[in-house]
């Protein structure tokens, strides 16, 4: 499986006449890693929404794999920072719902759905309604679900925010461990370090568009101090902050 290659050109976003996003040019290349941070409210949700099909854009030009993206589709996963998981629906069925639409025999999608629980450290909940899971365990269902159906993009918005500092390193794992796949991934977040962590490019949004984009080679095990200070200069944060 190949990721799409992703690209915007000139692209504007507004809500109610009021631009988000202006201008934006933005490539991102099959396979890669793009992390994508800024202050809060500057549109890296919006950016996402676009991506997904979600959201019409005022001007410009969105293009996955040079066809003009004009609505959702199974090869662009959006995996929201909200819990969206049906709520009547046990783990296993949320989990399954992509491999129905990718057309998985009945049979065989609870017994992929099950192999994708237990590689998110959930074996044993398969039967668990959405209630009675904790919401870092509602976000492994989630994460779960998105990469079930092989989609060739995997929009993510915050996907690590519920989870405590030890699942969030699993999960950070397994996201690797997928990305060897190919799949093209952009991936908002508010944290620098996992920007720098996992993003082959951080794109840093500042009012109405890129206001910086930082290469980062790998290996990534450790985040690369002058990385992060232009990362936060980019945020307009004091750079002394670099504990
Ligand atoms: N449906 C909407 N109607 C009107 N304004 C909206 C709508 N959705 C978002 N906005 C506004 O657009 C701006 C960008 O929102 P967006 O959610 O993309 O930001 P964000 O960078 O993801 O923020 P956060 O980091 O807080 O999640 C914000 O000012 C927000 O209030």
């Amino acid at each position: 499986m190949t990721g799409l290659a992703l690209h915007l050109e000139d692209v504007t976003v507004t809500y109610g006449g009021k631009a988000v996003l202006t201008g934006l040019d933005l490539d991102v290349a099959p396979g890669e890693i793009l992390a994508v941070t800024g202050a809060s409210g500057c549109g890296k949700s919006t950016l996402l929404r676009v991506l997904a099909g979600l959201l019409p854009v005022a001007a410009g030009t969105v293009r996955a794999d040079g066809e003009p993206v004009r609505g959702t589709s199974p090869d662009r996963a959006l995996m929201f920072q909200d819990d969206a998981l049906l709520p009547w629906r046990t783990a296993r069925a949320n989990v399954a719902l992509p491999l129905a639409i990718r057309g998985v025999p009945r049979a065989e999608r609870a017994v992929r759905a099950d192999a994708w629980l237990a590689r998110v450290g959930l074996a044993g909940l398969e039967r668990r309604l959405p209630r009675d899971l904790s919401g870092g365990q509602r976000q492994r269902v989630q994460l779960a679900r998105t990469l079930a159906g092989a989609p060739r993009t995997v929009l993510m918005d915050e996907p690590f925010g519920a989870l405590d500092a030890q699942t969030r390193h699993g999960m950070q794992r397994l996201l690797a461990e997928v990305w060897d796949t190919g799949t093209t991934v952009v991936l908002v977040t508010h944290d620098v370090d996992e920007a720098l962590l996992l993003g082959d490019r951080v794109a840093v949004l500042g009012e109405g568009g890129l206001t910086e984009l930082v290469e980062v080679a790998r290996p990534r095990t450790v985040v690369d101090p002058s990385l992060r200070a232009r990362v936060l200069a980019a945020l307009g944060a004091p750079t002394l902050e670099t504990t």
